[in-house]
């Protein structure tokens, strides 16, 4: 999917909402837990309850691995069933080696029909160009995680880029008069200059609001897909206000807040009716 259609879907549903299907056997309504295809059964209603509330769905790889074969028929089959007007988001977190990620971009663009996956950033350039390589495919890379653990590595200050291979006593200057940056921002400016706003996106966490307005001077033009909302507690307002663009630039994942509203034979309709909610808040903040 490219980014002109993305943008059209956003302004044609008025909606950002990406619905997170981390579909866990153990959480799904009792009455579905002995279905032969359960997991599917139980996505395929989900998806037919809240398409018209959400641009995308993200399947987080995890809880389909986690089953082994059946599960990844499941994932596939789940990724079939989504029509082809919602982005597709594998939430993997790959990226290896190049012709280990080469791999990976060809399970989830080429066997599997996914728009987009996640990727780590840690391994650097050569970990991530594979998957650019493909047209009108995405990558996601974490920028700044919802998670507290973002503060280990994320939020550590850094020499500024510029700075890096000059004398060390300038160097040691720098850090006293605080020329720093965070990791994160590191991650951002350096990999905005292997991708463009066509085929790379930034996972920013709605948890990391404060953050938000430094992060959108940083990547301007650039799409974030925004987990952290609902369960985690991060604020739809603050984020659709400090980080919304002209072509709207966020697309808003929540998981358990939508698909477990009930754990009674009234899932599907509990789940559109957030899903629902989500869409009307949204429409205010689109700017169109
Ligand atoms: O920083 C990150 C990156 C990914 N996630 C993933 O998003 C969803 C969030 O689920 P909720 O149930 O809405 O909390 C889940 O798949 C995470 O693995 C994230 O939360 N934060």
């Amino acid at each position: 999917m490219t980014r002109q259609q993305l943008v059209a879907q956003i302004f044609q549903k008025k909606s950002y909402l990406c619905v997170g299907l981390d579909t866990d056997i153990t959480k799904i309504p009792k009455h579905l837990q002995s279905h032969p295809d359960a997991v599917f059964e139980f996505n395929k209603q989900i998806i037919d309850a809240t398409k018209d509330y959400c641009v995308s769905y993200k399947i987080n790889t995890a809880f389909y691995e986690a089953l082994g074969v059946k599960g990844w028929e499941a994932m596939e089959r789940t990724t079939n069933y989504i029509p082809d007007t919602h982005f597709k988001i594998a939430d993997a977190k790959r990226g290896d080696i190049g012709n280990t990620s080469t791999q990976y971009a060809k399970a989830f663009f080429e066997t599997m029909n996914f728009d987009a996956i996640t990727v780590a950033p840690y391994m650097g350039a050569d970990s991530i160009q594979p998957f650019l390589e493909y047209k009108d495919k995405w990558t996601i890379l974490l920028g700044l995680t919802s998670n507290k653990g973002s503060a280990d590595f994320e939020l550590q200050r850094v020499i500024q880029q510029s700075k890096v291979g000059v004398e060390s006593a300038e160097l040691a200057l720098d850090v006293a008069s605080h020329k720093t940056e965070f990791l994160y921002e590191r991650v951002l400016r350096k990999a905005s200059e292997w991708g463009t706003p066509d085929n790379l996106m930034f996972v920013v966490g709605a948890t990391q609001a404060d953050e938000f307005t430094n992060i959108r001077t940083i990547t301007p033009n650039y799409f974030y897909l925004v987990p952290g909302v609902g369960a985690q507690g991060g604020s739809l307002k603050e984020i659709s206000e400090k980080a919304m663009i002209s072509e709207c630039g966020l697309l808003v994942n929540a998981s358990r807040a939508i698909i477990y509203a009930s754990e009674k034979e009234d899932f599907a309709q509990e789940a559109a009716a957030i899903a629902q909610q989500y869409q009307v808040e949204m429409q205010q903040y689109i700017k169109q």
